[in-house]
């Protein structure tokens, strides 16, 4: 069995002449679910982006179950973007077949049971969803495939703090524990219960990753107090 679902070892990206990572290693093991932290523009999403393959980092590794980023990882990997996927015209329901023809892991009953759970319904235009409606149908699209590896970038943004718990109900609930998970935030009170490990990332620089049991036994903190110490 391989231990680690997500691997990065010392990967930099830049955009141009814009540095968005430096020298960034860190893991995800599996069955984790792993919060990636940090202020706008530290560079979250692009971890996100070189994780799904959708770029390639300019120097060091990104593997996914042992493989390099690429083709073959990419049927293990279900991305949740932080902008839609879907096209103006469909339907709820029209996404949910998209997807279905689109993924061969898709399991189309529990995209059913998600949509009920998070009061979508399957006749709506997509266009005349908010926001927060929007994030809850991008999840559910992404939770019903069966991969190794969720990458969620931003999940709760958009969502009012009463719908963000049921989200995060939803996450745990629907989450299949053999496969790990990672999220992005900088929303971390909201969101630090559903957190195995966090890792910390400043100006496209890993500061640190540590269990979430063990940051509260060994500094007496919760995340976010540790998240607001860090970055004040
Ligand atoms: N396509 C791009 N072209 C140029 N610079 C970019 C591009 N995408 C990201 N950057 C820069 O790279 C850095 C990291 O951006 P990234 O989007 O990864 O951060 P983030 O932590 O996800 O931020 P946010 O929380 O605001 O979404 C930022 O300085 C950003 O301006």
């Amino acid at each position: 069995m391989v231990e680690n679902i997500l691997e990065f070892q010392s990967v930099s990206k830049s955009y141009g002449s814009k540095k968005a990572l430096h020298d960034v290693s860190f893991s995800v093991g599996a069955g984790k679910i792993v919060g990636l932290l940090g202020t706008n523009g530290s560079g979250k999403s692009t971890i996100m982006k070189i994780a799904a393959g959708l770029i390639q980092p300019n120097r060091g590794t990104a593997d996914v179950m042992g493989n390099s980023v690429g083709l073959k990882t990419k049927a293990d990997v279900s991305f949740m973007p932080d902008q839609p996927l879907t096209e103006s015209w469909m339907k709820v329901r029209d996404a949910v077949h998209f997807y279905r023809d689109f993924y061969p892991d898709f399991d189309e009953e529990k995209a059913h049971n998600m949509l009920d759970f998070m009061n979508l319904n399957e006749k709506e235009r997509i266009t005349s969803l908010s926001k927060g409606m929007n994030e809850r149908l991008h999840l559910t699209l992404t939770l019903s495939r069966n991969a190794k590896l969720y990458l969620l970038d931003e999940p709760i943004g958009g969502v009012d703090p009463v719908a963000r718990d049921k989200i995060l109900d939803a996450i745990v609930e629907f989450y299949n524990e053999d496969s790990s998970m990672l999220i992005s935030t900088h929303l971390v009170r909201d969101i630090e219960r559903i957190f195995d490990e966090v890792i910390f990332i400043r100006e496209g620089e890993i500061i640190m990753q540590q269990e979430v049991e063990g940051l509260r036994i060994k500094y007496g903190k919760s995340v976010d107090d540790m998240f607001k110490e860090v970055y004040t």
